[in-house]
């Protein structure tokens, strides 16, 4: 990962914004080992006080590392069953054998605290949340005032990069890379799909991605 000196360097030049002018919750997708949890870490460093991360829950093992509460709530399948039932969640996925849910308590904190949220959510869970934002247009509800978001896809440049990259992170076992790889390539062809996402970020180069992804939460203000 690139330095925070960096970072900062590139952005002196261009005197980037403290906030963006649109408000709007990001919805950051793409699958497992693209790159979404590298690129947010350094948009998170670079603005501490703009951004909020909505922690999902999960039912999976936390990795070395991973603190409860910050990378996700872990909790067990009863639980999230549970929270599923009360409908707590704002939208849930399972995804390589686990399940994953975005509370609705999880963003609401952060639109309280005046910080812009940023979601980090499977496919399924993007269809969910983009059905609740039309419900909300329509009705005036769906559970969350006004609530709406642009859509991002984070992808590896290839199939055999991502399947590289997440053998070098070492922390899937065989069966659960399997897994992840098969989602990737299942979902592959949805990332063109003009009704999910509003823009795709390669993650090829880091540095360039950055910029992309950067580009892309500073620059557009069309609300649709
Ligand atoms: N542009 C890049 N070049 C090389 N390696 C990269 C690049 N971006 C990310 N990586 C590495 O690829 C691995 C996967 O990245 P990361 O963990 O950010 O993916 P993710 O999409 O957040 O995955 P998950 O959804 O499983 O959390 C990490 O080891 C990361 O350091």
């Amino acid at each position: 990962m690139a330095s925070l000196a960096t970072t900062t360097r590139l952005f002196t030049t261009n005197a980037a914004p403290a906030a963006p002018t649109d408000r709007r919750t990001i919805v950051v997708s793409g699958p497992s080992g693209g790159g979404k949890s590298t690129l947010l870490e350094r948009l998170f460093r670079e603005y501490p006080n703009t951004f909020g991360f909505s922690v999902s829950h999960t039912t999976r093992k936390p990795r070395p590392g991973e603190v409860d509460g910050v990378a996700y709530h872990f909790v067990t399948h009863a639980t999230i069953n549970d929270m599923i039932a009360k409908d707590q969640f704002l939208e849930h996925a399972v995804y390589a054998s686990n399940t994953y849910g975005t509370s609705r308590k999880a963003v609401q904190d952060i639109k309280d605290s005046g910080k812009i949220c940023i979601m980090d959510i499977e496919l399924q869970g993007v269809k969910q949340i983009r059905e609740l934002a039309k419900k909300s247009r329509e009705e005036g509800g769906g559970g969350v005032e006004g609530f709406e978001a642009r859509y991002l896809l984070v992808r590896p440049p290839s199939l055999e990069v991502l399947e590289a990259r997440l053998r070098a992170r070492k922390t899937e076992s065989e069966d659960a890379i399997q897994k992840r790889l098969e989602a990737a390539r299942r979902e592959w062809d949805a990332g063109s799909d003009p009704g999910n996402f509003e823009c795709i970020v390669v993650n090829d180069d880091l540095d360039t991605a950055y910029r992309d992804l950067h580009r892309f939460i500073f620059g557009a203000t069309k609300v649709e």
